[in-house]
């Protein structure tokens, strides 16, 4: 069987996934249903979209892909060591000692340190402002990584590091500045007057800052720290080596850059969602006054509805588009359709979340639709799958809770306009557009 495939030239498909990627994959899913195929004949890039396939693709042996090297693009942000462009066995290694910080009794120890940035951030709107929300919501995401990953405490460096990681990721972040991701040709080191040569510098001193950090804590060798670094200072591979400085370096900037500017992407959505359905809102305010005054952050991230807007959230919008693209390494059947070595299979969470059949009127926002069913992680899997699924889903999650349950809470925010909000590129990701705002219009003691 052959793979329907775009008639259109390579540039033209090219600029449209950079400048609107969700036209993009609306059209093509339309046009081409379940499977579908760009790129060379003999090498071609899949999109997949069913979830029997998907489910093939995410419980097959783990031998079969590489992923990684599909990833190679990011060396230069996230370094030779990021967990993300490695394959089979140091994959699978780096993965052992990464996901135990993550578990969901360790994550306990950090309900309060993120309740207190959330407080801490939104403290200073006052009625009548009009907030930038990104740029609140990113302020507060990066904190939350700087604290619970980095394990760092306010003060000098915590405002270095604070100040230069988001110069770096907003030197990326426009569709246009992503260019730089998708065209390498275009890195020329120009100086302080390229985005290139800016970027270049900026990253050279925050590795600096990073380095100084692990070395320090090496020396300090504090046991009673409950950050990422320090479980990751203390932890060791199967032949009892530690991580070198420089895979940790590496790991460090894979969870700031993997884990800050996606959770800030999905609650930006998730604000837009709630304000501009007042019935949603007075939900989870009904449902948030249940637990009584001062509720415990563990039980705010048990709330139903709270969660199934949060799913709902990354359903509508999935921050990414596609999980990693999945290099297959020996020949692999789908749903019928054999696939040569070289072929990349891209399950595609957009137009999974998309599918009528899962999801009646898929473009309306109805968190409910996860309270009546359950969805398999073939058919909803806004964090990926199989063994590279996101090692962040818990973190993302409660962080998604709690911060949208201390706005809501404490805020009654209004759309200033009243146009639908549309989706833009950010880097890899989708993303709510940068000047999306909000009118503070009350503030309540919660
Ligand atoms: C809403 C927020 C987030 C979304 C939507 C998201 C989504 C994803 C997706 C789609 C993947 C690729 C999985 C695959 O290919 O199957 C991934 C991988 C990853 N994510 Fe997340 N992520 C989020 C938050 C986080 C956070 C908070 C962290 C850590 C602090 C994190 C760390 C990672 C890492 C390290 C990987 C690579 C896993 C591997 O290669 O084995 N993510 N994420």
């Amino acid at each position: 069987m052959i793979l329907p495939r775009p008639t259109t030239p390579r540039f033209l498909r090219t600029l449209k996934l950079i400048f609107r990627p969700v036209e993009y994959l609306d059209d093509y899913g339309q046009q081409f249903g379940d499977m579908f195929a760009v790129g060379s004949e003999d090498y071609p890039f899949v999109y997949v979209n069913h979830p029997k396939a998907i489910q093939e693709i995410f419980t097959a042996d783990k031998e079969i892909f590489d992923s990684g090297k599909g990833n190679a693009v990011l060396k230069f942000l996230l370094g030779a060591n990021s967990i993300t462009l490695l394959d089979g066995e140091p994959h699978q290694r780096q993965r052992k000692l990464l996901i135990p910080p993550f578990y969901a009794e360790r994550l306990r120890a950090y309900h309060q340190i993120i309740d207190n940035i959330a407080q801490e951030v939104t403290n200073k709107w006052q009625e009548g402002q009009i907030i930038r929300v990104r740029t609140h919501i990113q302020d507060i995401t990066l904190q939350v990584i700087l604290q619970v990953v980095f394990g760092l405490e306010q003060g000098q460096r915590y405002d270095q590091l604070r100040d230069l990681l988001t110069t770096l990721l907003e030197a990326l972040s426009t569709p246009l500045s992503s260019t730089l991701l998708f065209f390498p040709q275009l890195r020329q080191d120009w100086g302080n007057f390229s985005p290139w040569g800016r970027f270049l510098r900026c990253k050279q001193q925050v590795d600096e800052l990073l380095r100084r950090e692990i070395q320090e804590r090496r020396q300090e060798n504090n046991l009673d720290k409950e950050d990422i670094l320090s479980l990751l200072l203390a932890t060791s591979y199967e032949d009892g080596k530690p991580m070198t400085d420089e895979e940790i370096r590496d790991e460090l900037m894979t969870m700031l850059v993997a884990g800050h500017e996606t959770t800030a992407s999905a609650l930006t959505w998730a604000l837009y969602w709630v304000y501009s359905q007042p019935i949603i809102k007075d939900k989870l305010r009904f449902e948030l006054s249940g637990l009584g005054k001062n509720p415990s952050p563990s039980d705010i991230a048990k709330l139903p509805y709270l969660g199934a807007v949060c799913s709902e959230t990354l359903r509508i919008y999935p921050v990414a588009l596609t999980p990693f693209p999945r290099i297959l390494k020996k020949p692999f059947d789908v749903m019928g359709y054999h696939f040569n070595p070289g072929t990349v299979l891209t399950p595609c969470i957009y137009l999974v979340h998309q599918r009528e059949d899962l999801y009646p009127e898929p473009k309306k926002f109805k968190p409910e639709r996860f309270l009546e069913r359950q969805y398999s992680p073939y058919e909803y899997f806004p964090f990926g799958g199989g063994n590279r699924r996101c090692i962040g889903l818990s973190l993302a999650m409660l962080e998604m809770k709690l911060i949208l349950a201390a706005i809501v809470s404490r805020f009654d925010l209004a759309l200033t306009t009243h146009r639908p909000l549309k989706p833009v590129r950010r880097g890899l990701t989708l993303a709510p557009p940068g000047n999306f705002k909000l009118k503070v219009k009350a503030k309540f003691n919660a």
